[in-house]
């Protein structure tokens, strides 16, 4: 990085340079034309090296791109020293500066692979043994509640990093759980997330799980609390604790200040981050749910895709390429978002968890040497699984004024290939469509002759679709453990490359603190709102005054 930003390298404004001189002619419909080879060209298949098989099928034909340009744009990955950059992730240097900590999320699936010098990587076997153990003790109903009954139902109480993983994983790999044992998350402060939960739970069968890195997170602990006070009106002794309550966390000082034993704790180090956290013992729900062999596979299938990433040439490379074409887009073309778009249902929470994934990570101003940047960095993640987005915001992406990036995301065959997978066929016939309609559009010809004559120009004219809207698509057999495993490591090396590009420190998040501190000093105000003083005069006179007149305790 070395103090430049990255507009500042030669290959970014070559770059730029293409991009004003040759955007006109950056047509998918005859760039496919002119090369009949286009796709094997642009296309790229990953196999695992290590573990579990997992094969997948990359097609990023699609793009707006050349030859030449995705040179270009592996040039600037090599300019910005990406390369360099991984190797110090891997061997454990703390490049998260702003925190002095390293980032070591692949020693969590690394199982004695890589060489990672870094206080803790030595205990992450102890702790995966551990889960084993537990999720299995409580998986066969060995382990009893307090009044000697098989444990039913767990809660995860966690928020952000401490949720989305688990949620989104224990969801995608549905046909994996164990289906007598039923998972809730509750992340949300608003009382109403708890309360209507533990509607659904029975204080004798409920096992609480509180997932908090740090133990001091609010909504976490808040809940936790409200959660123990509800359990000990039932079992009544503090004793009975121990029976319903782990914690999974950074913090032993607290998690024994909550009441939680030791023993009952699963232990992680300052080097996961929060968003890169379902690998280690925040995944405990996970192995809970899918069973500790199955959360085993998930981890080597992201193992197989650190090593994909960390030993592919860069032309090779998956999250190599989708950053690349990705940079393309956000700082080339402007375009504002990027869209995740699996066709599975098990995978609809899959961008709700790339957007605190990628946006947590990527959403920042300043480079690592505290210089203000003069481009885009991380883009805005949504998406929503299967053909519900087609009779949402599929209209906006074919025919609105935004560019919008995606990526299209399914598996060849399904877990529920019901009616003689005619539900599935339908969903890829989808899938493959889609893609084709946006790069490819419709012409004022071709509306002209479906309308026949008679038609007014209005009519005709908004029935053309653009196209040359660009796309990923990414095909694997089947949703398995490993395969989900590479493909969330597959997104989280990609966010990687483009923070790298970009110069930002992808892992830290102080753009969260300030509303946190805000609403301390609000909180504080709030028994004598007619006392509040010191905010703008909508919060001071307006907002707070207004609950005054309507709150009830
Ligand atoms: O796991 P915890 O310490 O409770 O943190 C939970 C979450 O809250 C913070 O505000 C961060 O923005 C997230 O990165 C983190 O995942």
């Amino acid at each position: 990085m070395s103090g430049k930003l990255a507009s500042d390298y030669d290959s970014w404004k070559k770059l730029q340079h293409i991009y004003d001189s040759e955007r006109s002619k950056l047509i998918l419909k005859d760039l496919f034309a002119q090369d009949p080879d286009r796709f094997s060209k642009f296309s790229t298949e990953y196999n695992s090296t290590t573990g579990p098989d997992v094969t997948f099928l990359l097609d990023y034909s699609k793009n707006l791109i050349t030859e030449p340009i995705l040179n270009d744009l592996l040039s600037l990955i090599r300019e910005a020293q990406v390369e360099t950059f991984r190797d110090k992730m891997f061997a454990g240097e703390h490049i998260n500066t702003s925190e002095d900590r390293a980032v070591l999320h692949v020693a969590l699936r690394n199982f004695n692979d890589f060489q990672i010098q870094e206080a803790g990587t030595d205990e992450v076997a102890s702790v995966l043994e551990h889960m084993k153990v537990f999720s299995e003790s409580v998986r066969s109903g060995e382990w009893k509640g307090y009044t000697g009954k098989t444990i039913n139902t767990i809660v995860n109480i966690g928020i952000g990093g401490s949720d989305l993983g688990p949620v989104m994983v224990t969801e995608a790999l549905k046909p994996y759980s164990k289906r007598d044992i039923t998972a809730h998350f509750v992340s949300n402060i608003d009382g109403t997330h708890i309360a209507e939960t533990l509607r659904a739970c029975d204080p004798e069968t409920t096992l609480f799980i509180i997932a908090s890195k740090t133990f001091t997170t609010q909504e976490t602990i808040t809940n936790a609390e409200s959660a123990k006070d509800w359990f000990l009106a039932s079992a009544k002794d503090k004793a009975h604790v121990a029976k319903h309550f782990v914690a999974l966390s950074t913090n032993t000082k607290a998690v024994t200040a909550f009441g939680i034993a030791q023993e009952n704790m699963f232990q992680f180090w300052d080097w996961v981050g929060g968003r890169y956290s379902l690998w280690s013992a925040i995944g405990l729900s996970i192995a809970l749910v899918i069973g500790y062999d199955n959360f085993e596979q998930l981890l080597k299938g992201a193992h197989g895709m650190d090593k994909h990433f960390k030993e592919t040439p860069l032309e090779k490379n998956l999250p190599v390429l989708l950053a690349a074409v990705g940079l393309w887009y956000n700082d080339f073309y402007g375009s504002q978002t990027h869209a995740l778009l699996p066709y599975d249902q098990y995978l609809h929470k899959f961008a709700d968890y790339f957007q605190q994934g990628d946006m947590e990570s990527n959403g920042k101003t300043v480079t690592k040497n505290g210089h203000r940047v003069n481009y885009e960095t991380g883009p805005i993640i949504w998406g929503a699984a299967g053909t519900n987005g087609q009779h949402s915001f599929y209209q906006l992406v074919h025919q609105g004024t935004k560019l919008i990036p995606t990526d299209f995301i399914a598996p060849a065959t399904t877990h529920n290939p019901i009616a003689n997978s005619k539900h599935h066929r339908i969903l890829l016939s989808n899938f493959f469509a889609q893609p084709e309609a946006l790069a490819f559009g419709k012409t004022e010809e071709q509306v002209k002759k479906e309308l026949g004559s008679g038609a007014s120009d209005a009519l005709i004219k908004s029935k053309v679709f653009e196209g040359n809207k660009p796309s990923n698509s990414i095909m694997f057999p089947l949703l398995t453990p490993a395969t989900l495993g590479a493909l969330i490591a597959m997104y989280e090396h990609k966010i990687f490359v483009q923070g790298v590009v970009w110069g930002i420190n992808s892992f830290d998040q102080m753009g969260v603190e300030l509303g946190k501190v805000l609403a301390k000093n609000i909180l504080a105000q709030l028994e004598k709102p007619e006392d509040v003083t010191g905010h703008d005069s909508s919060v001071n006179y307006g907002l707070i005054h207004y609950y005054q007149k309507y709150r009830k305790e």
